[in-house]
């Protein structure tokens, strides 16, 4: 992707301007290129809610660089300094209830925040700054990291089908289950790519199949329901997709139309991977029914995206408005059906409870 296309950038304060976080606007995509600059915290919370910024990754950052943005004047007593952040993490965290890497990241900054000292609190602002570029930064190198864990997965593949957005735009860069097809290409095994439409706010038409574009990776859209017709005839290789998070027994939550998918590939003999950084994992959830489900506004379903698939905007009504409709934004897969999941340390072939804590286990004592 180039500069232009950089999903979060973080501009700081000079002078008179406020320091901001600019914001690829994913709502317009792919009509239109904009960006959308958020020097307040409301508007950065509105920018995650409407999905502006989206995908688990991306919005962790996005929230972790606006708890920069928190309005603290600076001759305020350490105590009020403290206190305007940490409302600022609170407000951030009622954004969006599901992905995990929101409350990781907010968790993250909540600690500068919470090992400043009177002395040191001076330096908090700058801190946080660091902190943040911090988050942006490992993102990156883990979005790496599970390209190559992942390809080791799809070396005997042509083509494989994935659900909503999980690519560049859902992270600092590269993305999760489009990590794995990025690196392969880069290595000239080029796949080609079904991407699911995925109902109703067409992330995967919009953004999957732009990205995937403008890498130049051939991809196919279809609409939610092919992806059956098409593993029946036999065209597909593989099922790969991102989350948004995971229990500590593998169950998986991700965009919804995932489950299906999955029960799909079991059927078909498809196998079916999950690519997804550590910081997704929500070890303190023993299953996956106890993730929270975000339940998006009706009018998503209730009108077609307006003018360009801007999102912003309602299009024709497409919903009888005697009734009803329902739109969770996300379901949850059994880890029984997922043949394996990627993280920046490796894979988890076939995962179970003892699997994931054992992965955990290694990272917290790596081999010396
Ligand atoms: C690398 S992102 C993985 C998930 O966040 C992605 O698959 C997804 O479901 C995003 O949902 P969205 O509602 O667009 O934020």
């Amino acid at each position: 992707m180039t500069a232009d296309a950089e999903t979060i950038r973080y501009r700081a304060a000079t002078g008179d301007t406020p320091a901001a976080v600019d914001l690829l606007d994913q709502t317009r995509i792919p009509a239109e290129l904009e960006r959308l600059v958020c020097e307040s915290l409301p508007e950065l919370h509105d920018a995650i809610v409407r999905l502006v910024v989206r995908g688990a990754p991306a919005i962790g950052i996005a929230a972790a660089y606006g708890v920069t943005l928190a309005p603290v004047d600076s001759s305020a007593s350490p105590e009020n300094v403290r206190r305007c952040y940490y409302d600022a993490i609170e407000y951030l965290a009622t954004s969006r209830p599901t992905a995990v890497n929101l409350f990781w990241a907010l968790d993250r900054m909540r600690g500068l925040v919470e090992a400043s000292t009177d002395e040191t609190i001076g330096d908090l602002p700058r801190r946080l700054i660091d902190e943040a570029t911090a988050i942006h930064n490992e993102d990156r190198s883990m979005c790496r990291a599970m390209g190559k864990h992942g390809a080791t997965l799809l070396g005997d593949c042509q083509t494989v089908l994935t659900h909503c957005n999980a690519g560049g735009l859902a992270t600092a860069e590269y993305g999760t289950a489009l990590s794995p097809i990025y690196y392969l290409h880069e290595k000239g095994h080029t796949l080609n790519v079904f991407a699911d439409e995925t109902r109703p706010l067409m992330q995967g038409s919009r953004l999957t199949a732009w990205e995937l574009s403008q890498a130049g990776v051939p991809v196919t859209v279809c609409t939610d329901s092919m992806a059956g017709s098409l593993m029946q005839r036999g065209l597909i290789d593989a099922v790969i997709v991102g989350s948004d998070r995971i229990a500590e027994n593998g169950d998986v939550a991700n965009k919804i139309g995932t489950y299906p998918l999955a029960v799909l590939a079991r059927y078909h003999d498809v196998p079916f991977y999950v690519v997804a950084p550590t910081n997704t994992f929500d070890l303190e959830l023993e299953s996956g029914d106890l993730i929270p489900i975000e339940q998006r506004s009706e009018d998503e379903m209730r009108y077609t995206l307006g003018a360009d698939s801007n999102v912003h905007t309602k299009g024709r009504m497409a919903v009888p408005r005697e009734a009803s409709v329902i739109n969770p934004a996300f379901d949850v897969t059994p880890a029984e059906l997922v043949t394996a999941i990627v993280t920046e340390q490796g894979v988890i072939k076939q995962p179970t409870r003892e699997k994931v804590q054992q992965h955990f286990a290694a990272i917290q004592t790596p081999a010396s």
